[in-house]
């Protein structure tokens, strides 16, 4: 199956006063038609910043300093003129923002939204108010409700569905999502995910989910992604890697869940706090806060290794493995 996306050594820093501060270094993944894949890490793991890489908008003074980013016919997104990227974004990649109902215009009833799309993109305004009706009902919307009303008259869950929808209105290949259930109670972010698994089905849409909730990634993807200090450690597929992590921040990730019944002293957590990027190790970026660190791992960059179950992890561990990791995560599995 051919990718929809294809990220190779993407690299991206910040210059600061401090010295530049490199925050996304040599990521590269591929995604394929219909193909969900997660990524996870804590907050100032980079994943945001490469969201932004992939549509050549890094905030300023943020730069791509290498990397390619190929969509399906293969040219490099980075290297496309303004005009060409406009096109681009919503006709083959689109993005839901973590508080993406505030990207909707507060002065426009909805469907002025989607005749501004049908404007901007040069779509015929009834077919795609059509066309936006039959998603929000996708969505589980009132769509004469949600068509006439202004963004304040909609509540969080509902805008959001409706920034999913508007997402999807010009049929685009892949959709970015960036926390998009984080600023979301438990029920309505309970609806998106389902949404969420129902539109991949549906429509065979490429999806590229970012979050740093471990506990709702296995929903809605079929392979993760681990970031950790602008770093890939960890990937694979989303049941393999949640069930038997490889890598020590992984197992700590997975061990942070906090037990639906029980008590919560059961949540363990990763010591320590997310590394400075200008202070890292020459070795393993998570070596401070390891508690399976070794010697070695301070000065020497783990080598990728790939497992038998399709996980590739980046840690000196990973060829010393043995029941033992596996056992502690499944005992975690049992208190949640
Ligand atoms: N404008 C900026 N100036 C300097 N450094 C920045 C800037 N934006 C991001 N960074 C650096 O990039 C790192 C990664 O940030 P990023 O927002 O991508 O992380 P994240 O994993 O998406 O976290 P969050 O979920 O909190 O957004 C930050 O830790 C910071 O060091």
């Amino acid at each position: 199956m051919e990718n929809v996306l294809d990220v190779q050594n993407l690299s991206i820093e910040f210059p600061t006063e401090t010295g530049v501060v490199r925050a996304v270094k040599n990521v590269s993944f591929q995604i394929k038609k219909g193909e969900s894949l997660g990524i996870v890490g804590e907050s100032g793991s980079g994943k945001s910043t490469v969201a932004f890489g992939l549509f050549n908008s890094v905030p300023d003074p943020g730069r791509i300093s290498s990397g390619s980013v190929r969509f399906l016919d293969g040219r490099n997104f980075l290297k496309v003129n303004t005009e060409e990227r406009r096109r681009f974004y919503w006709e083959h990649i689109s993005m839901v923002f973590q508080a993406s109902q505030n990207t909707l215009n507060p002065l426009l009833r909805i469907r002025r939204q989607v005749d501004d799309i049908a404007e901007a993109h040069q779509f015929n305004k009834k077919k795609l108010r059509q066309k936006a009706q039959s998603l929000f009902e996708m969505m589980y919307l009132d769509t004469d409700r949600v068509m006439n009303a202004y963004p304040h008259e909609l509540s969080g869950g509902m805008k959001q569905r409706v920034s999913i929808g508007l997402a999807l209105l010009l049929d685009p290949e892949i959709v970015v999502l960036d926390e998009p259930t984080t600023a979301l109670d438990v029920i309505s972010q309970g609806s998106v995910l389902k949404i969420l698994n129902g539109i991949r089905k549906e429509l065979n849409i490429s999806l590229l989910f970012i979050t740093h909730d471990i506990s709702v990634i296995s929903e809605v993807v079929d392979s993760v992604m681990v970031m950790y200090a602008g770093q890939v450690i960890e990937r694979g597929p989303v049941n393999q890697v949640m069930s038997s992590p490889t890598h020590p921040y992984t197992l700590g990730l997975i061990r942070s869940i906090p037990p639906l019944v029980g008590d919560v002293k059961n949540t363990k957590g990763i010591s320590g706090s997310a590394v400075q990027l200008d202070l890292l190790p020459k070795g393993c970026p998570f070596y401070s806060r390891c508690d399976m660190r070794m010697t070695k791992c301070s000065e020497i960059p783990p080598p990728w290794v790939t497992l038998d179950n399709n996980v590739s992890v980046a840690c000196h561990l990973a060829k010393n493995e043995g029941g033992d990791k596996n056992d502690r995560t499944q005992e975690h599995f049992k208190t949640i």
